[in-house]
């Protein structure tokens, strides 16, 4: 389809930015003027994991067929994380018991506040999961030669069953372990349950496998003359126009860190819509230096915006939707139907700063036009989430 893309298959090894150009793993030298590393993240797993190989992780393909197959066998499990992938597994996971362990006080804190928290354990009790959610998203499948690779992305699980070597007849409830870490694991081969491990709270589990989604660090997979400038967590730091500190150099997505002064209702998250947008406005400023032409920053980069599924339901996170930048200067308007809905607006001098919807609540044009617009909404007082107004017609 695009006659100007060469595509190499190999692995970048050598920037030599002073004459620029790269070497590939298959000594391949391909010359450049602008360069974007989109090298992403790899799984950062609990530090046990390098010495038992019933530790895993899950990025690509690869890893999950890996998983897939692995937890055929079990019939206990160990899930350690709060994030994403480990709220997505404790529901997805079927035929198997599931010892979720958190840090936290309540489940998937990376994106949520306790509220929202309570709001989803009932879905962990009782998980039929009956339907699957229906993709609205363009999915790909990546092609036979080359497995591995690229994170997975939304709806990742979609078309998978995980299940595991369990005979429970009804899915059984997540026993979530709050507040805790995995301190120690060693192995007995004889036990029904070979992996032995000991939780900082002091509790002693058994299972069979341990799923550590426990975060990503930057993908640095490779040299360069210069050295780039790295955040303290070893990710690439670019300017407003994705560039780094190494002319001709660029960076985007989950590599990157964006080191300017980011709008105030925006921050950046490991996501894929984020690192599809970094992908395409880094391509536009490449080209924008290349013809000398005035670049203007991506709206995408005013607000945070965030749309996913989780426990079942959709999720929409706008702007500062856990009070993040604010400090404790915010008030929060929460409304909430059990097993239907749950909005919670985050307000500052009274003007909506973000927005947590979960359910169907089609109020996410509005919440977005009032965290850019930044009306005052002191007239409106509680009645902004009143059920019983139409706040989105009134709003139009
Ligand atoms: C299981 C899972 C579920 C997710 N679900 C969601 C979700 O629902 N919503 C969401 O917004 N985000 C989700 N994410 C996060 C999202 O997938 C990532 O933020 C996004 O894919 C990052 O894109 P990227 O291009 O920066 O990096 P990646 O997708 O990691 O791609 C980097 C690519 O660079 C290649 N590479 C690395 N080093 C080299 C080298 N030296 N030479 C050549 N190639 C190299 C890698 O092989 C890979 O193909 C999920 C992630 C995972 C793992
Ligand atoms: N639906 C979606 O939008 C999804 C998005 N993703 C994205 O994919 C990437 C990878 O996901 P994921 O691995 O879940 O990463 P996340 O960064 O989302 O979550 C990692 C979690 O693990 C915790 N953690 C870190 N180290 C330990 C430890 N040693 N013991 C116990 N807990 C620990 C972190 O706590 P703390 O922060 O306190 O260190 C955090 O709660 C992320 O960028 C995520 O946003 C993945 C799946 C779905």
């Amino acid at each position: 389809m695009h006659s100007n893309i060469a595509v190499i298959h190999d692995s970048l090894l050598e920037i030599h930015d002073g004459e620029k150009y790269v070497v590939t793993k298959n000594n391949k030298i391909v010359k450049y003027s602008y360069l974007c590393l989109c090298t992403g993240a790899e799984p950062k797993l609990v530090p046990q994991a390098k010495d038992f190989e019933e530790i895993l992780g899950i990025r690509d393909t690869d890893s999950v067929d890996k998983f897939v197959k692995k937890i055929a066998n079990a019939k206990k499990v160990i899930v350690v994380g709060n994030g994403g992938i480990a709220s997505e597994l404790v529901y997805k996971i079927k035929n198997t018991e599931i010892h979720w362990v958190i840090k936290d006080r309540h489940i998937s804190s990376t994106f949520v506040d306790p509220g929202a928290a309570e709001f989803f354990l009932p879905s962990l009790k009782n998980n039929e999961q009956s339907t699957e959610p229906v993709s609205k998203r363009m999915r790909y499948q990546e092609e036979d030669f080359k497995k591995s690779g690229a994170a997975l992305g939304p709806d990742w699980y979609k078309n998978l069953i995980i299940r595991g070597a369990g005979d429970l007849t009804v899915p059984s409830e997540v026993k979530i372990h709050y507040e805790s870490e995995i301190t120690h694991i060693s192995k007995d081969r004889n036990s029904v349950h070979p992996l032995q491990v000991t939780l900082s709270n002091g509790a002693d589990l058994t299972c069979d496998l341990i799923i550590s989604a426990t975060g990503v660090t930057a993908r640095k997979s490779f040299a360069t003359e210069t050295a780039l400038e790295l955040t303290e967590f070893g990710e690439i730091k670019v300017n407003e126009h994705m560039e780094t500190n190494v002319p001709g150099i660029y960076a985007a997505g989950d590599v990157c860190s964006a080191n300017w002064n980011v709008a105030k209702h925006w921050f950046q998250m490991k996501l894929w819509t984020q690192a599809r947008q970094m992908g395409s406005y880094a391509a536009r400023c490449m080209s924008g230096h290349l013809n000398k032409e005035e670049i203007l920053q991506d709206f995408c980069f005013e607000m945070f915006a965030h749309s996913t599924k989780l426990f079942g339901y959709k999720v929409i996170l706008l702007g500062l939707f856990n009070g993040q930048k604010l400090g404790t200067n915010y008030e929060i308007l929460i409304r909430m139907t059990k097993g239907h809905e749950y909005v919670k607006f985050v307000l500052e001098n009274n003007k909506l700063q973000g927005a947590v919807l979960i359910g169907d609540t089609d109020l996410e044009e509005m919440a977005e036009n009032l965290i850019l617009n930044q009306i005052d909404l002191s007239p409106y007082g509680d009645d902004i989430l009143n059920p019983d107004i139409d706040i989105e017609d009134y709003f139009d």
